[in-house]
Parts: structure tokens; sequence; C-alpha cells
């Protein structure tokens, strides 16, 4: 679903230039959740911004679904960190989920309805006259996701959505995610800098290296799909997978000093 072949991009301009990404390469298959971690300052919301076609790449190719990306893709809907400057305060938390649903020129009756069921699928159906401020962090986050899924999304790409948030919210938030992604099917690309949250979520961890970027190694998570915050965080595999990512990338981190 999503190809991405020698990515690099560099940023240029006053002077100075940043070697972001120097060589990316993986694919993420149709309904599979992967998580990216790295370090901070790695590239990963360059990566995403390459993906979503907010940013031309310096070089390498990036296809969703088969097409070369050259602009936002169809389809393709992105969840940011930061839900204070992605929500309209204006607007009523049921208009700012419909918003994309007009842009894409979805009739009224089918705006309401998947605004409906978007809502009560984040456990947000009573929230719909509030205003984003009304809500507390989490919440807006998960009207941030709502909005989201309303757009019938086929590939969702979410940059640290929850690093915001505190730790049990967090916690919430996670369990929500991976119920969203096994009950619409969505392929998803989810990054972070939080190696226990990546290895928890994804059936698949790809991890940066610090900038110039490269994939240090592709993982699989071998962990049962029934996933929970209490008996998969202290599942010996669990510990075993998160110490190897953990260990990877400061071993990295020692040959780039
Ligand atoms: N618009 C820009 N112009 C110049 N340099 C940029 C720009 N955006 C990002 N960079 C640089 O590119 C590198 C990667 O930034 P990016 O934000 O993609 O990393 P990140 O892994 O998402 O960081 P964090 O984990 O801190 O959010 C950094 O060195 C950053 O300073």
């Amino acid at each position: 679903m999503i190809e991405i072949s020698g990515l690099r991009k560099a940023y240029d301009g006053h002077g100075r230039r940043v070697e972001a990404l120097a060589d990316i390469t993986f694919g993420v298959d149709e309904g599979q959740f992967v998580c990216v971690v790295g370090p901070s300052g790695c590239g990963k919301t360059t990566l995403l911004r390459c993906l979503a076609g907010l940013l031309t790449p310096s070089g390498g190719e990036v296809t969703v679904a088969g097409r070369p990306v050259q602009g936002p893709p169809d389809g393709l809907a992105i969840v940011f960190q930061e839900y204070g400057r992605s929500l309209f305060p204006w607007l009523r938390v049921g208009a700012n989920v419909e918003l994309p649903l007009r842009a894409k020129g979805i009739a009224a009756r089918q705006r309401r309805d998947l605004v409906a069921e978007a809502l009560a699928a984040v456990g947000l159906a009573d929230a719909h006259t509030a205003y984003p401020w009304q809500l507390s962090g989490g919440m807006q986050q998960r009207v941030a996701i709502a909005r989201a899924l309303a757009f019938q999304p086929t590939v969702l790409l979410m940059d640290e959505p929850f690093a915001a948030v505190d730790a049990q919210t967090r916690a919430e938030l996670e369990d929500l995610v991976r119920d969203v992604w096994k009950k619409f099917g969505i392929t998803m690309l989810f990054v972070t800098h939080d190696i226990d949250e990546s290895v928890y979520l994804g059936q698949r961890v790809v991890v940066l290296s610090s900038s110039p970027t490269t994939v240090l190694e592709d993982l699989s998570v071998d962990l049962p799909a029934e996933r929970d915050q209490l008996t998969t965080r202290s599942d010996p595999r669990f510990v075993e997978l998160r110490g190897h990512v953990y260990s990877r990338i400061q071993k990295a981190k020692l040959l780039t000093k």
C-alpha cells in the first residue's frame, strides 16, 4: 500500500543545509500497522510529510496505492501531534469532524451519519455540540482521530499523536487506536519517539537512526494480536523487543558521535 524507496530529504536555506533523511526504504502492506521509531530530530515528521505529499523529496520515490505521491494522495488522512492547532476553536466538535467531508463533496445526510459514527468510535458520541476548548487534551485528540476516521481513509498517518497527553490518557488512546485499526481495517503508519509505544502498537517497528537518517532495522513484533496494557507490557517477549530496539538506537548514537 505504501512503498518508500531510497527517500532522501535535505533542507536548504539561510546558508544552512540539513540532511534530514539520507536513505529510507521500507513498505507497508495493505491493512498493516507499522510504527516508525527514532530519536528526536531524526526526521520522522519529514518522512510523514513526504508521504502525505506536503513536502517534495530531494530524491527517491514514494508511492501510495501504486501511485507516485505528488500531492496529498486520495484516501489518506493524517493526525498531528498538536491537536490544539489542528482543530478550529470557533467550530463545534461536530463541525470540526464534518469539515473535510464538506471539502470531499459528501451529501449532508451522509456527512451527518459519518460524523456520528466517527465520534461514537472514539467514545465521544455526546460531545457533538461542545467547542474543542471545552474538552480535555485527550478528548481533543480523540476529536482529531474522529475527524480522520470520518474521512474514511484507506491510509492513516499519525505523527506522535499522544506526545502531549498524560500517561493514563496516552494508554487509553493507544488502545483506542488499535481498536479503530481493527474495526476499520485501515493501513496505519504511526510515528513515535517512544520505544515502548512502538512495540505495544505495531505489527512491525521500523527503527530509524539519528540524522542523516537511514533505516537501522525493520523488526517484526511477534506479540499476540490481542494486546492490553497490563499483560502485553509485562510479557517477557515485549520486554525483550523493547530492550532490543533501545540498544539498537543507543549503539547507532555511539557510532555517529
Ligand atoms: N522546514 C525546515 N527547514 C529546515 N530544516 C528543517 C525543517 N523542518 C525540519 N528541519 C530539520 O530536519 C531535521 C528533522 O526534523 P523533523 O521535524 O522531521 O524530525 P522529528 O524526528 O520529527 O523531530 P521530533 O522528534 O523532535 O519531532 C531536524 O534537524 C530539523 O531541524
